[in-house]
């Protein structure tokens, strides 16, 4: 039986999600299109009438923003947003930056799908010669993680975000969920498969083919042992749903020759 209830959202759409580059630990905002589904997800889950205690976002901009949108678009501006590097989206190492059509042109597709989806696969790492590494780690925030900025990762595999996130979720966002309280994580596309990964017991095999729209929330529905209960419900129009989750696989197909 179905005692909770959890909420994993990847942000609206970024620029850079737009313009199909590696944002990763860039601080790009949503774009028009993203605040406006971060604003219909809002709407969505208003509509069907969930109510959040709590919120968890990664310290990147736009799952933070994403929040606020779909807490306002909920009235529900009040409730608390706790925010934690362990929720950030994968580091891409020496990707960030770069456009996947254009990688998958010159590395080719394969390489492209290995990188963004291969379960183990780290990318090369940002050294200080990278065009985005002071923008990234002489960022602020960075000083106020729980662990020193020298620790912090300079690449990841979607087994260490997982690796990373873990020991978060067991200490800060599950005794919210055993407190019976409904919780929302606005994060990012691979954050929140590492996360589903982890809950729904995922394969290493399979999880390369799970895909997250921006801006779509997926209901899981958890018993007591928060094993679920029911598959994952992306909430939405489904059809919708469908092309989005094409249109993220496509982006690392290699553009066609002119
Ligand atoms: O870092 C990025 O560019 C995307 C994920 O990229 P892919 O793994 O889909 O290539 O993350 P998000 O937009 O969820 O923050």
């Amino acid at each position: 039986m179905s005692k909770y209830k959890l909420f994993l959202l990847r942000h609206g759409e970024g620029n850079w999600n737009k313009e199909n580059r590696f944002c990763s630990w860039v601080d790009q905002k949503l774009s028009e299109a993203g605040v406006k589904e971060a604003q219909d997800c809002g709407r969505l889950l208003k509509e069907q009438g969930y109510k959040f205690d709590i919120v968890f976002t990664s310290i990147l901009s736009r799952s933070i923003q994403t929040a606020w949108l779909v807490l306002e678009a909920m009235g529900q501006e009040w409730v608390p947003v706790v925010k934690s590097w362990r929720l950030n989206e994968r580091h891409y190492g020496s990707l960030i930056g770069l456009n996947r059509a254009e990688m998958a042109q010159k590395h080719g597709e394969e390489k492209v799908k290995l990188w963004r989806r291969g379960y183990d696969i780290t990318p090369p790492p940002i050294d200080e010669s990278h065009p985005y590494f002071l923008e990234i780690y002489n960022d602020r925030r960075y000083t106020t993680c729980d662990v020193s900025k020298e620790n912090l990762p300079r690449a990841e595999s979607l087994k260490e975000v997982l690796d990373r996130l873990l020991p978060y979720w067991e200490s800060t966002v599950v005794p919210e969920i055993r407190k019976g309280r409904t919780v929302l994580i606005s994060a990012h596309g691979n954050s929140c498969r590492a996360l589903l990964k982890h809950l729904e017991g995922i394969s290493d095999e399979d999880i390369a083919g799970v895909t997250l729209p921006t801006g779509i929330p997926v209901l899981l529905e958890m018993d007591e042992n928060l094993k679920p209960v029911k598959p994952r419900q992306l909430l939405g129009d489904q059809a919708k749903i469908q092309a989005a989750i094409k249109k993220v696989e496509d982006q690392g197909k290699a553009l066609p020759s002119t």
